[in-house]
């Protein structure tokens, strides 16, 4: 389905967040002056004009004509603290590789929806401006001095969307001035930059990690600004998660402050999936299917013996998303336990009853775990430290060995069943993979994406996929939440009918909790 509209600029009514339509301040406004200063989610109320047209059902006389809705959920501009910025013509007009394409430019009112189901009576909802080239940009190409930086934890295509904003930046914009900033945030500090070229990074894509390197800790936003001042850096792309993105956005921030002309995009990274608003996060894809390798050594290391028990460790902090998508595709796995839905081990429904009776049914059993799963259980049996890394993030106990121990205990002790273990944690390894082909196409949408963006002047802005359209997201939507897996969605359902494992309900106290817990997630959901 196609979710990206156009706004009307006879239809759009002057920008105030979250003001109801129909007031009497409210005058037309061209698309350009959708923006506004602030980094902060803008949001803005506007009719369409072809709803607007349509027959008024069944209102009474004292009963004011309905708005659309309509939210756009815009990113901040260069314009809109430089209001004198010059532009140019964008150089992709004399592009040979766009020269037959039918329409070059985005047009500056088209919008993304972020949802597309919706009911014909209901409101339009929230947009985000498309992503792609714009008539215009606010940087001469010679002019340009881009920077590009990655940070936070590994994920398949870093050096993919690396390779094609160098690439992106060359050979459509004809910029020859690109640096890589290694190390992450502290590298801009601490660290020489490297000249970046098509030739330099020319088959990086080929290899996992990142060409940069990266860390975590060490954002210091006036450091880093600064840094950016005195290189005459005018562009920053930046890769990384959540925490980046949080980054990203302080470092916009303190830019507009300055008043610098210079462009800070975000490429959101993580391989845990957790970023919201966009559809999917890149080398998620890669990821999930390199765990397959694991779980299939997993069923094939049990499926020889006699009553083994496979677990496989997957990564996944707070949400447990590859745990879910690698079972799903899988097949080979009975049970998947993840971070949003808790589980218990003894008595009726509880995980050890299943495992005994799989092993009697099949001889064999694979469990798949992502790490954040039950660490309430570890903490109470391993003495927790609290400890955490660099940027903050708490550190997780090891939820695998635990899992193992406990199992092999329960049916050690109780001499019920002489059990095989097989614990297989390739934790690391699903990450430090490049990516595969459908992630490096993704990779290469994401950064031209970024690219053209920086070029058209937007800033403190994320890139990502909303319902398979690339669009321009304020940082603050990306980081404001935590996409998790949803227990009342169809897809933990799908999961379930899948392995046809205990959804571990039957408690009450379990009970009451994940309704809890869903009603959060409600709450946070988008
Ligand atoms: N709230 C924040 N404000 C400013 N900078 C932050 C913030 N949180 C994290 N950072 C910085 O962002 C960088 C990466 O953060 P972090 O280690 O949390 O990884 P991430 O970007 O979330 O990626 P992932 O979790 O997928 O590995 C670090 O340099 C860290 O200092
Ligand atoms: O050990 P590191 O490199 O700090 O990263 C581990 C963490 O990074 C992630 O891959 C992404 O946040 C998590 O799944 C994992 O817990
Ligand atoms: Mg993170």
């Amino acid at each position: 389905m196609d979710s990206t509209i156009s706004l009307s600029s006879s239809s759009l009514l002057l920008p105030s967040p979250r003001r109801r339509l129909g007031s009497k301040s409210q005058a037309s406004i061209s698309p350009r002056n959708l923006r506004r200063p602030s980094l902060k989610s803008r949001t803005f109320l506007v009719p369409s004009l072809s709803r607007q047209n349509r027959p008024i059902r069944s209102q009474s006389s004292n009963h004011q004509p309905q708005d659309d809705g309509f939210v756009l959920e815009d990113v901040p501009h260069l314009t809109d603290f430089l209001p004198n910025l010059p532009s140019y013509p964008n150089p992709l007009q004399q592009s040979q590789a766009y020269a037959v394409v039918k329409k070059t430019f985005v047009s500056p009112a088209d919008a993304v929806a972020q949802k597309v189901v919706v009911q014909d009576d209901g409101p339009r909802g929230v947009h985000f401006r498309r992503a792609g080239p714009r008539e215009k940009v606010y940087f001469k190409s010679e002019e340009v001095r881009a920077c590009i930086v990655t940070c936070g934890g590994l994920c398949p295509g870093i050096n993919t969307v690396i390779r094609e904003i160098v690439c992106g930046l060359s050979y459509m914009y004809g910029v020859e001035d690109i640096l890589g900033i290694e190390g992450g945030y502290r590298g801009f500090y601490s660290k020489n930059t490297l000249k970046l070229t098509p030739k330099v990074v020319n088959d990086i894509h080929k290899r996992g990690g990142t060409f940069l390197c990266t860390s975590r800790g060490g954002h210091d936003t006036n450091k880093i600004v600064d840094n950016i001042q005195d290189r005459g850096i005018n562009q920053v792309y930046i890769i990384g998660g959540d925490g980046t993105q949080k980054g990203a956005a302080l470092i916009y921030e303190e830019v507009e402050k300055r008043g610098l002309q210079v462009a800070v995009a975000g490429v959101p990274k993580t391989i845990d999936n957790d970023i919201a608003v966009i559809d999917k996060s890149f080398g998620f894809d890669t990821a999930v299917e390199e765990a397959q390798r694991a779980i299939n050594a997993a069923h094939v290391e049990v499926e020889s013996v006699e009553n083994g028990i496979g677990i496989v460790k997957l990564m996944g902090r707070f949400s447990g998303f590859i745990a879910l998508y690698a079972t799903l595709a899988s097949r080979d796995v009975d049970c998947c336990l993840i971070p949003e839905s808790p589980f218990y081990l003894e008595g009726q429904g509880g995980l050890f009853e299943f495992i005994e009776q799989r092993l009697k049914e099949n001889g064999h059993i694979v469990i798949v775990v992502a790490e954040g799963a039950g660490q309430e259980y570890v903490a109470q049996q391993i003495h927790a430290a609290g400890e955490k890394d660099a940027s903050g993030n708490k550190l997780l106990l090891d939820v695998g060995i635990w899992l193992t121990q406990k199992i092999k205990d329960h049916f050690t002790k109780g001499q019920q069943m002489a059990v095989n273990m097989k614990y297989i944690d390739p934790t690391y390894m699903i990450r430090a993979v490049p990516s595969n082909a459908s992630d490096n196409i993704y990779c290469t949408l994401l950064a031209h994406s970024a690219v053209h963006g920086a070029m058209a002047g937007y800033s403190g802005f994320t890139v990502g996929p909303v319902n398979s359209r690339h669009a321009y997201i304020p940082i603050s939507r990306v980081t404001e939440t935590q996409n998790t897996v949803k227990l009342t969605d169809r897809m933990w359902a799908r999961l379930l009918a899948s392995t046809n494992q205990p959804s571990f309900l039957e408690r009450n106290e379990l009970q009451s909790r994940v309704d809890l817990i869903n009603s959060n997630l409600e709450n946070t959901s988008t």
